[in-house]
C-alpha cells in the first residue's frame, strides 16, 4: 500500500510513540510570533527551562501589532525581541525587515517539501504548500517544540480534493477556497489533512498554492498540502541551487514526498471548477459562501486587502490591474497592507502602490492589524468590511464588525463600487 505524503513525513520524522496513534515528529522549523511565542517563553523562564533546541531552526517574526501601538504590544515585542537576542536567533525579523509570518518564512526559503513545521498560530498550514506537513498548536507544544525540537500529534487522515478542469477569468485561489470550505464545511476536515490535487493546483504559483492551503484550518483541517512539482523548485531555487546540480536533480529529490498513486484517502472529492464564479462570504462562518453576482449591492464601508491569505504580490498586482485610473467610491475606505517588506518594495518598483493611492487606499507598513482587528484598520460597531482576509468571525476586525471575505479581485471591484461587485465587469 502506497503512502500519503502526510504518512512519508510522519514516517521519515518520528521518533517515538508513546501511545498507539500519537507520534512524536522530529522537527525541521519551529516559527514564532510576538503573540503565542512570549507566553511559552514566560512559562519556560518560569520553570527554569529557558532554552532553545536549535537557534538555527527557529524563526521569529514581530508581525501581529507592528511597530508596537500601546504598553501591551510594545511588552510582548520586547519579551520575542529580548528572547531573539539571548538565544542568538539569527532569523529573527524586527521592524523595518518584519512581515506577516506565513508570507515572510516562505519568501526567506525557510520551508522545504517533507518538512515538519510548527507554529503557534493557527495558518501554519499555508507551509503545506511546499509540500511539508505545516501545523498550528497550542503553548505547550510549542514550549516543548522550543525545548527539545519534537512535537507529538495524533496521525491526521487526508482527504484528497482533486480540482478538476480550469479557472476562469475573474475565478482565483481564493474563490476555489472558498468554493471548497463552502463544500466540506467548516469540521468537514477536523483533525484531517486536505491534499490539494489536480490540473488547477498544478497551474497554480506557489503565492496561490499558499492562499489555497492558509484556508485549510477553516475547514478544520491540521495541514493543507500540496505536491511539491517544478513550480516549488523555480520557487526554491535561489535557496536551493548550490545543494543540486540542476533543477531537474532538486525535482526528482522532492518527488519523493509526493502521495503514492496507489495511496488511501479517507475521502475524495471531485470538483470541476471551470464553471466556477467569484466566492464572497455572508455569514459569521467561511463557509456561508454564496457567488459575489449574488451578493452583489451589499454595502460596505472598508475594504481591506493584505493578510497571510492575500497579501502577496500577484494579489497586489491582480487588484491594481482593476483599480489602474480608478477611484474608490467615497462611501469606502480602502485600506492595503503589503504582506512583507520585499512584496511592498516591490509593489513600489511596479508602480503597484502608486495605482492603489492614486485610486484612494491608505497603504500601511507589512503586518496583520486589521485582519485580527487590533490595528491599522479596527472597524467600529456595525461597520462592514470586505476582506481578503481569512476570517469572518463576528467581530473579528472590530467588534461589532462584519466581513465578507472574498479574492483581491473582488475586493478592488467592490472598493470601485462601494458595494460588493462581481469583479469579471473589470477584466
Ligand atoms: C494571534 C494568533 C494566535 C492567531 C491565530 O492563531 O490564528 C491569529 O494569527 C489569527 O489569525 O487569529
Ligand atoms: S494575517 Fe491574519 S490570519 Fe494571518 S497570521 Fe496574521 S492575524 Fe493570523
Amino acid at each position: 500500500m502506497g503512502k500519503t505524503t502526510a504518512e512519508k513525513i510522519f514516517a521519515s520524522h518520528l521518533v517515538d510513540e508513546p501511545f498507539p496513534g500519537t507520534k512524536v515528529l522530529k522537527l525541521d522549523v519551529v516559527m514564532c510570533h510576538e503573540i503565542t511565542t512570549p507566553i511559552a517563553i514566560a512559562d519556560l523562564m518560569a520553570r527554569g527551562k529557558d532554552r532553545v533546541f536549535d537557534p538555527s531552526k527557529i524563526k521569529a517574526v514581530i508581525d501581529h501589532v507592528t511597530p508596537s501601538k500601546d504598553t501591551k504590544t510594545a511588552t510582548q515585542a520586547k519579551m520575542l525581541r529580548d528572547w531573539a537576542r539571548r538565544h542568538n536567533i539569527k532569523d529573527f525579523f524586527d521592524v523595518g525587515q518584519n512581515g506577516v509570518c506565513h508570507a515572510l518564512f516562505p519568501e526567506k526559503g525557510f520551508i522545504r517539501p517533507g518538512y515538519t513545521v510548527i507554529m503557534g498560530d493557527s495558518h501554519t498550514c499555508t507551509h503545506g504548500a511546499f509540500g511539508a506537513f505545516a501545523a498550528g498548536v497550542g503553548t505547550t507544544d510549542l514550549e516543548v517544540g522550543i525545548l527539545k525540537g519534537v512535537c507529538a500529534f495524533r496521525e491526521p487522515k487526508t482527504i484528497r480534493v482533486n480540482l478538476n478542469g480550469s479557472l476562469p477569468a475573474g475565478v482565483f485561489a481564493k474563490d476555489v477556497i472558498l468554493y471548497v470550505i463552502g463544500q466540506l464545511g467548516v469540521n468537514g476536515a477536523t483533525d484531517r489533512v486536505i491534499e490539494f490535487r489536480g490540473p488547477v493546483v498544478e497551474a497554480m504559483t506557489m503565492e496561490s498554492r499558499m492562499t489555497l492551503c492558509n484556508m485549510a484550518i477553516e475547514a478544520g483541517g491540521t495541514s493543507g498540502i500540496c505536491m511539491p512539482d517544478m513550480v516549488t523548485v523555480e520557487f526554491l531555487w535561489p535557496f536551493i541551487s548550490d545543494q543540486y546540480p540542476a533543477k531537474e536533480a532538486a525535482l526528482a529529490d522532492f518527488h519523493r514526498w509526493c502521495s503514492d498513486d496507489d495511496a488511501c484517502y479517507e475521502q475524495v472529492f471531485d470538483f470541476d471548477l471551470s464553471a466556477l464564479e467569484p466566492i464572497v462570504t455572508f455569514g459569521y462562518k467561511p463557509d456561508q459562501v454564496k457567488s459575489a453576482r449574488e451578493l452583489a449591492g451589499t454595502p460596505v464601508d472598508q475594504v481591506y486587502l493584505g493578510s497571510c491569505t492575500n497579501g502577496r504580490l500577484e494579489d497586489l498586482r491582480v487588484a491594481a490591474n482593476i483599480l489602474k485610473g480608478n477611484k474608490i467610491a467615497p462611501n469606502v475606505r480602502g485600506i492595503l497592507s503589503p504582506a512583507t517588506p520585499k512584496i511592498y518594495r516591490d509593489a513600489l518598483a511596479e508602480g503597484i502602490i502608486d495605482i492603489f493611492m492614486e485610486a484612494g487606499f491608505c497603504v500601511t507598513n507589512p503586518t496583520c492589524g486589521a485582519c485580527l482587528g487590533m490595528s491599522n484598520g479596527v472597524l467600529a460597531e456595525g461597520e462592514v468590511c470586505a476582506s481578503t482576509t481569512n476570517r469572518n468571525f463576528m467581530g473579528r476586525m472590530g467588534k461589532g464588525g462584519m466581513v465578507h471575505l472574498m479574492s483581491p479581485a473582488t475586493s478592488a471591484a467592490t472598493a470601485l463600487e462601494g458595494v460588493i461587485a462581481d469583479p469579471r465587469k473589470y477584466l
